[in-house]
């Protein structure tokens, strides 16, 4: 969209009501109220709005639609008192945060609208606007107070009444109007304001925007657009948010509630449809199926942050990531306790044989023998990793009386009397269940083969929840043949399907007591819901704020919440002299800094600084030309 930003001394901004400033159609919402004991209510109700529709799209004339709702609506005042208090309930989310933008231009915003003064006076008041500037219908009521029709010699009760009304203004200087209705639009049309922005966050209806000048999802927009006082330093709504991988629905709705632009799939992508949709997208919120690669960050040009709603991200290309200045976020242990419990109830199953005799049962025959069926207690449990996932295991399998042997490349503590071992092997070579819990890093890739298997004991329990490419599958199904493995439990797989849509294959399946699960070790409703509040907050604390709060692959610093300041994120190649030649350009701008934080890795510098409001755009352009900037963003 090609925006000019106006100059012209007088500004005026024409504001519909009904579905602009507030979310909701004012009559609509009232016949509603009136209508809610009537046993034909909701056919009426159905009916107005429909009407409503009509008349907004410009398929019937609007005094047409009005005499017609008005028929079917059998309201008194005590409705229209209800209805204020609803509607203040339902203001529209980008003019709620924008009060102080209303308030500070008050005189020249009017609101035009075809609803009526006796709910939009009380709501414009509400937001600090003038009752003065309201220019609506208004009821007649008789002596019970019972609406008995529309003051008839208001022109807004006539079709072509908002063109009437603006004629009769006769505004001198810039006149934009906002609005969802095609009433809206023919102000512009007939040539009494020079932009129609068509307003979409509440109702879009595509013979108005057809005709727009501009299409916006919110007031921010805007605001935005025309350098005007606003709550956001970039429009929410401008920010394109794409969460795959059916992610809880709670992150969804975190996004949205803040305005945000959100494009929700329930499958991964493969890179190449990724490549092509990623153009756009601000952040992305994916699990462990979408491979996020260098390729893929190639084309990511306006990507800020990416969140792994799941414990792994070998997925992404982290460093790359870094190198370009995308902020990656996961949810560390909020499906920790899930894959625990899958683990303890699988390794119980297998060594007990239940899916064998399970299976036997379901095709009617009856097995029972306690040959080759043991508990759980007194036996040897093995892991190889010790992180999150293992130490908890760890704990819970000693709940059991069982004896825990772990290996992990790094040292960690162990926990209760958990004994850490110096090999794989020495952990192999004692361990009745051997259970891995180790990342996913590619020098992981196929760390369990032929060679591991032989060392560990005939007849070994062997679990693998944590990544599919760690073990070696033919050495495994060798191993499940010739008994050396006595069972298995199998979550993660080499190759996965993209969706429940795809089939399956692995050369395990079908046998016999290998408990074969679709990834499914952090799938539960515990687990999704948590990560669905986790990592969006991680991500909107980076996006509104600058922290960096649990990432995998930036530096890390935890910013306090801006107040009464302007806070400039710069993110560069560390290379020495940056911090350097970024005071230069303060001191030369005469900024005062408020605060001023910085925090490197290797490869990159992360600075905050926080400043007063006045500054120059001259001085923002310095910033940006800093030669090693990678990316650089404002908030206020
Ligand atoms: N099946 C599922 O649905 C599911 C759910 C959650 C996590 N996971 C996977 O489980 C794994 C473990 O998760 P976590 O939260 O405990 O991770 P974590 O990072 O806390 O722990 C991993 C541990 O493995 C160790 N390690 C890495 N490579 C090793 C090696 N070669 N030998 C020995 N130790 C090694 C690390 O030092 C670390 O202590 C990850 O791969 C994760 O992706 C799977
Ligand atoms: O890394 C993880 O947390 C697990 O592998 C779970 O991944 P998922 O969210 O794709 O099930």
């Amino acid at each position: 969209m090609d925006f000019t930003v106006i100059t012209e001394p007088k500004k005026y901004f024409l504001i519909d009501f009904d579905s602009t400033i507030t979310k909701v159609e004012g009559l609509d919402e009232l016949a509603a109220i009136a209508l809610k004991s009537d046993p034909e209510g909701e056919s009426k109700v159905a009916r107005i709005k429909e009407l409503t529709d009509k008349g907004m799209a410009g398929e019937l004339s609007f005094s047409e639609s009005l005499t017609q709702r008005l028929a079917l609506l059998k309201a008194n005042k005590s409705h229209v008192d209800i209805l204020i208090e609803f509607l203040k309930e339902n203001i529209t989310d980008s003019f709620d945060r924008n009060r102080a933008f209303l308030k500070e231009f008050a005189d020249q915003i009017l609101i035009i609208s075809s609803g009526f003064k006796d709910f939009i006076v009380p709501i414009a008041k509400h937001l600090g606007l003038k009752p003065e500037n309201v220019y609506a219908n208004t009821f007649i009521y008789n002596e019970t107070g019972d609406i008995v029709g529309v003051d008839q010699s208001n022109p807004l009760s006539k079709t072509g009444g908002k063109i009437e009304v603006v004629k009769f203004l006769n505004l001198d200087g810039h006149v934009s109007v906002i609005g969802d209705g095609f009433t809206d639009f023919e102000i512009k049309k007939h040539g009494l304001a020079q932009r129609f922005y068509a307003f979409i966050e509440n109702v879009e209806r595509s013979s108005v925007t057809s005709v727009a000048d501009f299409v916006i999802k919110s007031l921010d927009e805007f605001l935005f657009y025309n350098q005007l006082p606003r709550g956001y330093s970039y429009p929410k709504s401008m920010i394109k948010v794409l969460l795959l991988e059916n992610v809880h629905p709670a992150a969804k709705a975190a996004f949205e509630e803040q305005g945000f632009n959100v494009e929700f799939l329930k499958g991964a992508l493969d890179e190449d449809e990724l490549c092509e949709k990623i153009k756009d997208v601000s952040i992305i919120g994916i699990r462990s199926k979408t491979q996020i690669t260098k390729r893929v960050l190639e084309h990511a040009e306006k990507l800020l942050a990416i969140g792994a709603f799941c414990i792994g991200t070998n997925q992404i290309d982290l460093k790359e990531a870094e190198k370009r200045g995308i902020c990656v976020f996961n949810a560390p242990y909020s499906n920790t306790r899930s894959v625990v419990e899958l683990v303890i109830g699988e390794m119980i199953m297998l060594i007990r044989k239940v899916f064998v005799k399970s299976t036997g049962m379901h095709q009617g025959k009856w097995d029972k023998s306690a040959v080759n069926s043991f508990e759980v207690r007194g036996k040897k449990l093995g892991m190889i990793g010790y992180g999150h996932i293992g130490t908890q295991l760890s704990v819970l399998g000693e709940a059991l009386g069982m004896e825990v042997y772990f290996y992990d490349i790094a040292d960690k503590m162990p926990i209760g009397n958990a004994k850490k071992c110096r090999s794989m092997e020495d952990v192999f070579r004692v361990a009745d269940i051997v259970s891995l819990h180790i990342d996913g890093r590619e020098s992981n890739t196929h760390l369990i083969g032929e060679k591991e298997f032989n060392q560990m004991k005939d007849g070994v329990i062997f679990l693998n929840l944590s990544r599919g490419h760690v073990v070696d599958i033919p050495a495994l199904v060798q191993a499940l043949k010739s008994g050396k493995v006595g069972g298995a439990g199998v979550d993660v797989f080499p190759h996965e399907p993209k969706t429940n849509h795809e089939p399956f294959k692995s050369e395990l399946m079908g046998l016999e007591n290998v408990i074969l699960t679709p990834h499914i070790g952090g799938s539960t409703e515990e687990a999704q819901e948590g990560i669905g509040n986790y990592v969006p907050e991680r991500l909107l604390e980076y996006i509104n704020n600058g922290s960096t709060t649990g990432t995998v692959n930036f530096p890390e610093l935890s910013l306090p919440l801006l107040h009464d300041s302007h806070r400039l994120l710069h993110i560069h190649k560390n290379v020495p002299g940056i911090l350097a030649k970024l005071n230069n350009i303060f001191a030369k701008h005469h900024i005062n800094i408020r605060g001023q934080y910085l925090k490197t890795s290797a490869e990159i510098g992360y600075v905050i600084v926080d400043i007063e409001k006045s500054y120059s755009r001259e001085f923002v352009q310095d910033l940006k030309s800093i030669e090693e900037t990678i990316r650089f963003r404002m908030l206020f």
